[in-house]
């Protein structure tokens, strides 16, 4: 069993701090948390102080994806697994670990190059999550959402976080093409369906990202998000559709750096007591037409 409990956080960086603010702040609707960089956008969907952090600079990336264990002793053992596996762990300092609102975090980058940090004990705040407007976020045991990652190394990236980390399988979907049978693999450590999945792509000189997810709880704060990101003029990659595997029912919205933030509802919890890995043939029982969608940067650079 995995010592990862959920999505604990995402960092990225930006040349465009205003651009990403109308995207989370007015169009989706988080609410402005705080952190130790004064020029940063920290995001709060709930008692966390950041689970989005947006800094700006002088290119578009992912700086960290922040996966939460259970206490100091799952961090050490993940610490002891990744090292065996021949890749070096970095273990931050108190001063590192309390600018990222932890106790502790270790840092490493997997076989694709992402960062990776794994952490324990986030710092909270306790006062009311006041979302501009009126979005509630399902997180709690379920994590922040899930990230998609792209990989050029996508069988050691898929055995990495499988076999050293722990990530259950939780199904795929084959990508339509020529030649052996590309997948896209779904991993979940906790009821959220997927909190990972892991993409086929292109090597690339800076990691990037695919998307990342978060879910409310209510269609009327999808729909209205949906109606206040293209009024805000965002270009949606996929319009408005139910999965066939969490049944989830989202859309996706272009955020500037060339990726997209998938944003839904009603996705259904896994009982690991009884669930199987699947592969579905549809990416959705209706919606998400991806026909519109500008080329992924991850896909083009
Ligand atoms: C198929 C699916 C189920 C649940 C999800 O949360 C989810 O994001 C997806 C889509 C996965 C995948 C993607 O993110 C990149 C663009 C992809 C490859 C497509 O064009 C179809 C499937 C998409
Ligand atoms: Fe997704």
């Amino acid at each position: 069993m995995t010592e990862i409990r959920g999505l604990g956080y995402l960092r990225i960086q930006t040349q465009d701090l205003a651009r990403w603010r109308e995207l989370v702040v007015d169009g989706l609707g988080m609410a402005v948390g705080s952190g130790p960089e004064p020029d940063g956008l920290y995001l709060r969907v709930d008692e966390r102080r950041a689970r989005l952090i947006v800094l700006p600079g002088e290119s578009d990336k992912a700086l960290a994806v922040g996966w939460e264990v259970r206490d100091q002793f799952a961090v050490q053992r993940v610490r002891e697994a990744v090292e065996k596996a021949g890749i070096a762990v970095e273990v931050l300092s108190d001063e590192e670990s309390s600018y990222r609102d932890a106790e502790q975090v270790i840092a490493f980058d997997d076989p694709a190059g992402t960062h990776v940090e794994v952490f324990f004990g986030p710092v909270l705040d306790h006062s009311p999550v006041v979302t501009p407007h009126g979005g509630h976020w399902v997180t709690g045991d379920q994590g922040l959402g899930h990230v998609v990652l792209p990989t050029a190394t996508f069988d050691e990236s898929y055995a990495f976080y499988t076999e050293v980390l722990g990530f259950l399988p939780r199904g795929a979907i084959r990508l339509e093409g020529p030649g052996p049978a590309r997948r896209v693999r779904f991993m979940g450590v906790n009821r959220r369906h997927h909190s990972l999945a892991l993409c086929p792509a292109p090597p690339t000189d800076e990691p990037g990202m695919v998307h990342l997810m978060t879910e409310v709880d209510t269609l009327d704060s999808v729909g209205q998000a949906l109606d206040r990101v293209r009024g805000l003029g965002f270009s949606i990659s996929s319009t408005l559709g139910r999965h066939t595997n969490d049944k989830m029912v989202s859309f996706y919205v272009r955020a500037p750096g060339g990726w997209d933030l998938e944003f839904g509802t009603e996705g259904m919890p896994v009982d690991e007591a009884y669930y199987t890995a699947e592969e579905i043939t549809a990416d959705s029982y209706w919606g998400h037409d991806w026909s519109g969608s500008e080329p992924l940067a991850a896909f083009t650079s």
